[in-house]
């Protein structure tokens, strides 16, 4: 089954603006304990049992610490038997996984409730803006997603961003970060495909010294340094699956415990994940976890490709040329007839290929700056070249690409070719690795 719209909280465009749907759970106790009371539950899921940490506690002994998963699914909601010691029934069949209809009964050892779907729907009135932080472009598309971001940055859910590569999930998420209530704490940021996959746990949740071989000395873990504010999970596809019931801990209780540690602790983090998957087929194909996916996806949002927002392009185009304005000499500006082919080419990399376009196009007409834009290819000289014309982050961010892709190319040559010794050697990930090579267009033998 493909979970599209499967989520309790999702956007569906209108011709004027977005409707933002989102259903509760509502479910009237008919028997035991609490008979009589009524409790609304939000999804995407919720635990009925006996245990404290549930959603809803049944203070009844014929009910298991955690019986029951409830999950809304779009129009349905999702009913999982938890292993529980004495079954759960649904309208009088005892079931594993099963949906309800509407106003079935749910029956959990000696308590009964029946279910009922509460939809709500507000509509969300596309944004008057033309950014959003540091995301441009004034595209109905555009104005679509800040809407959606405006609202969900003052709000504590976890948003999911999903996009192509370079169309502005980070970009997004710091800004998300900018205009939430936590702004003024840290925002942290984390690649799981950066990493390697064994290496990944101690860098969240951080370890004790002598927690493992190596670690000499203690480290706080991403969790602690985005305590009171916001950490951003990048690829969170590629995150293995041995890792995903730890990170799922995590996310629903708020706790963590580094590697080595004898307690736990108390984190206070808002998390915004980000894929260039489409996790909703990761997990059909078991590669991602089915309830990690749905604690995630709480606020989701996807980022369009350029190909979806051509219109966008010249005002893109103009805004990385201002970046290069502030120097003496600035360059001619790019002709419109540059402009009007830009938006008939395919941009695979999206925005971030745009502005490497633009600002190759014109470093080539800025006296001095042609090496610049043409290097890249051999291994990067230890003397750095600063040309101090060009805005600081337009620089760096040209020199860490750059020694980025002349960094694969040469460990591609040496491992032949082989990608996952070339992560090996780069102590960095697979996915990672081949991020790079797509993004820089570079092939196996290094070229
Ligand atoms: N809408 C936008 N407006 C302005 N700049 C943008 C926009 N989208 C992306 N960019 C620029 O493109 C580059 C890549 O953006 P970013 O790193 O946020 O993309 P991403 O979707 O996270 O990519 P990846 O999946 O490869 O990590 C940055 O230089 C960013 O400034």
């Amino acid at each position: 089954m493909k979970r599209e719209g499967a989520k309790s909280t999702w956007p569906v465009e209108t011709e004027t603006g977005l409707s933002l749907r989102s259903h509760k759970i509502h479910v009237e106790c008919i028997r035991g304990p609490l008979a009589g009371k009524v409790y609304e539950l939000k999804g995407p899921e919720a635990r009925i049992g006996s245990g404290t940490d549930c959603h809803l506690v049944i203070p009844d002994r014929t009910v298991s610490h955690v019986h029951v998963c409830l999950r809304i699914e779009g129009d349905a909601i999702r009913v999982l038997d938890m292993k529980s010691r004495n079954g759960t029934y649904v309208d009088d069949v005892r079931i594993k996984d099963a949906y309800a209809r509407p106003d079935s009964t749910i029956v959990l050892g000696a308590s009964a409730m029946r279910l009922r779907m509460l939809k709500d729907e507000i509509d969300v009135p596309l944004s008057e803006h033309d950014h959003f932080g540091g995301l441009l472009g004034r595209s109905i598309v555009m104005r679509r997603v800040y809407a959606l971001l405006e609202l969900f940055a003052v709000l504590e859910g976890t948003v999911l961003l999903e996009g192509e590569t370079g169309t502005g999930k980070e970009v997004a998420a710091a800004a998300i970060h900018g205009r939430s209530p936590r702004k003024d704490r840290p925002f942290v940021v984390f690649d799981c495909s950066a990493v390697p996959a064994n290496l990944i746990e101690s860098e969240l949740f951080g370890h004790v010294s002598g927690a493992f071989t190596g670690a000499v000395s203690s480290r706080k873990g991403r969790f602690k340094e985005a305590d009171g504010g916001t950490l951003f999970l990048d690829e969170i596809g590629e995150l293995p699956l041995e890792l995903q019931p730890k990170l799922l801990r995590a996310l629903e209780t708020r706790v963590i415990r580094p590697l080595g540690a004898e307690k736990d602790w108390r984190v206070d983090v808002r998390i915004i994940a980000a894929t260039n998957r489409d996790l909703a087929i990761e997990v059909d194909k078991e590669r991602f976890r089915e309830d990690l996916y749905y604690r995630l996806a709480v606020l989701p949002v996807r980022l369009p490709p350029l190909r979806e927002r051509v219109e966008d392009i010249p005002l893109l185009v103009r805004h990385f040329e201002k970046e290069w304005c502030s120097r003496p000499n600035p360059p001619a500006p790019l002709p419109d007839a540059i402009l009007e082919k830009m938006k008939s080419t395919p941009w695979p990399g999206n925005v971030r290929e745009l502005r490497n376009r633009v600002e190759l196009l014109l470093s080539l007409g800025l006296p001095g700056a042609a090496g610049v834009a043409q290097s890249g290819g051999g291994a990067p000289s230890t003397r750095v070249d600063v040309d101090i014309q060009v805005p600081y982050h337009v620089g760096r961010e040209r020199l860490v690409e750059e020694y980025t892709k002349a960094y694969f190319i040469e460990a591609l040559r040496q491992t032949d070719g082989n990608v996952s010794r070339a992560a090996q050697l780069a102590a960095v990930g697979r996915a990672f690795v081949q991020k790079v090579m797509k993004h820089h267009g570079i092939t196996r033998g290094g070229e």
